[in-house]
């Protein structure tokens, strides 16, 4: 399989060179070349699969010529052994209609876990024996960093330097990443920054030739082609619970950088029966206005209990664009450098059609966003955190026929975000033990003005040049 960018002048590459990769040097994203489709037999001989083997049957595609199936069998096995559930992703009936999928039984409790511990094995292998020391540089609105830092910390050939907005991701959150205290580990809080500035400071350093020139720079965004790939295999995991491929499954999906539920899109190109993807927003609303009225403009980021959805423009939103405009990468860019300029962005009559025969969308308020959590709570005996809710919320408004089931993401678990939780519901989520003692551990991190001088100076006298 090779891979392609989003903005047509970058070179193709396999998957060991866009696992490392991470932004394209044209400034666009990478995508396979062509998407691996499955027949209704391969989805139907899915059922009764492990997560493993599901994991190994969706992904090998993706790693033909790079990855034999028994190396990504042995990495998907060391990968989701680390899970504390032993269904890795258990699906939970609501009622007769709605199910969740528990993503957050991972070591940091949240979804990221399902990409990144595989991501962190896939680095280890492919910098084994060589004398390449990697530079990772990411943005994280709370999840992604802790995530990452777990599946990385201490591993040989790779630096981590991590920036999330200071004050803007949960306590918990910043904990998981702060008392990391291993040397490779290096968390920044950026000051006065949402998380769009730490993301924007993230592809101006892969973009600014000096600074990229002289560092060998990998992302673990989900900008990074192999972070989408691991999470395709739990939309397939669960649709074929449900009845896939006889039957189509919706999915309601808590979106912030769209990489989620872009991932359940692939899915949907791959063969797979979705009835529809809702795309939940919080009042951090990008998405919803562009898949609704076509307005993808960048508007101020507004701080919410689901802080890691607080996101205003959506990375792998390009990914859509490209794919379904008959991936013309040229033309893709001038739209995209259009966007980068103004700040604002319509899409065309052609890119909102082709999107909405799959994905529906909706914002959900704090007031909706509450009533979900309590819903779940009092009529399901189910504590759910703020993203989650958010999921749910639109999930139950989307006006599917009764005979679709609509399975909700839950992305993280509740002990995340024990304020949000215990307002709505009067009881506040315990950590689980693992990770009990958090708040008695020392932190470490920097603090620094979100200038691109200030992060890039800070950076360049830790890590290890080219
Ligand atoms: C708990 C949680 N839910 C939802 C999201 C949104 O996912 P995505 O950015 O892939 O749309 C995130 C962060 O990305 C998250 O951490
Ligand atoms: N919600 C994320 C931010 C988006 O990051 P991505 O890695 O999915 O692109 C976070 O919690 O950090």
């Amino acid at each position: 399989m090779r891979y392609i960018s989003t903005r047509g002048s970058a070179p193709t590459l396999d998957f060991r060179d866009v696992t490392l990769a991470g932004l394209a040097s044209d400034g666009g994203l990478y995508l396979p070349e062509s998407w691996p489709s499955f027949s209704r037999e391969q989805i139907a001989a899915m059922q009764g699969l492990s997560y493993v083997d599901t994991a190994v049957a969706v992904m090998l595609p993706f790693v033909t010529g790079t990855l034999t199936e028994a190396e990504l069998r042995g990495l998907c096995t060391q990968a989701y052994g680390r899970f504390a559930h032993a269904a890795v992703v258990p699906l939970v009936q609501l009622d007769q209609q709605h199910w969740l999928l528990e993503l957050f039984h991972g070591p940091t409790l949240a979804f990221k876990d399902v990409a990144l511990q595989l991501l962190g094995l896939l680095f280890e292998r492919f910098l084994n024996g060589s004398s390449q020391q990697v530079t990772v540089i990411g943005a994280t609105s709370g999840d992604t960093g802790s995530a990452a830092i777990d599946a990385l910390a201490g591993r040989a050939g790779v630096d981590v330097f991590m920036l999330h907005p200071k004050g803007r991701v949960s306590d918990v959150q910043r904990r998981q990443m702060t008392t990391v205290i291993a040397p490779n580990i290096h968390n920044i809080a950026l000051e006065d920054a949402s998380f769009d500035d730490c993301q924007a400071l993230v592809k101006a350093m892969f973009n600014d030739a000096a600074f990229s020139g002289s560092f060998a720079l990998s992302a673990v965004n989900s900008i990074n082609w192999a972070r989408l790939m691991a999470q395709i295999v739990y939309y397939f995991y669960a649709a074929v619970r449900l009845g896939a491929p006889d039957r189509a499954v919706a999915f309601a999906v808590p979106t912030g950088n769209f990489g989620d539920v872009f991932a359940g899109y692939v899915a949907a190109k791959m063969g797979l029966p979705i009835a529809k993807l809702i795309v939940a927003t919080n009042v951090n609303d990008i998405l919803h206005r562009a898949l609704s009225v076509g307005d993808y403009s960048q508007g101020t980021v507004v701080p919410t209990p689901s802080p890691s959805m607080d996101i205003q423009v959506s990375s792998n939103f390009e990914r859509l664009l490209f794919d379904l405009g008959g991936r013309d990468g040229h033309a893709l860019a001038a739209q995209m450098h259009g966007f980068e300029g103004t700040k604002a962005m319509q899409l065309t009559n052609a890119q909102r059609a082709a999107a909405n025969a799959l994905f529906g969308s909706d914002r959900i308020d704090l007031d909706d966003m509450a009533l979900a959590m309590r819903w779940a709570f009092d009529s399901c005996g189910q504590t759910i955190d703020p993203h989650t809710a958010i999921g749910l919320s639109a999930a139950r408004r989307a006006g599917l026929g009764a005979d679709v089931p609509v399975v909700t993401l839950a992305t993280a678990h509740p002990a995340k975000f024990g304020d949000a939780v215990e307002r709505a519901t009067g009881q506040r989520p315990a950590l689980p033990a693992r990770i009990g003692d958090l708040f008695a551990r020392e932190e470490r991190y920097a603090s620094l003005p979100g200038t691109f001088d200030a992060v890039t100076a800070y950076i360049a006298a830790r890590a290890v040049a080219r």
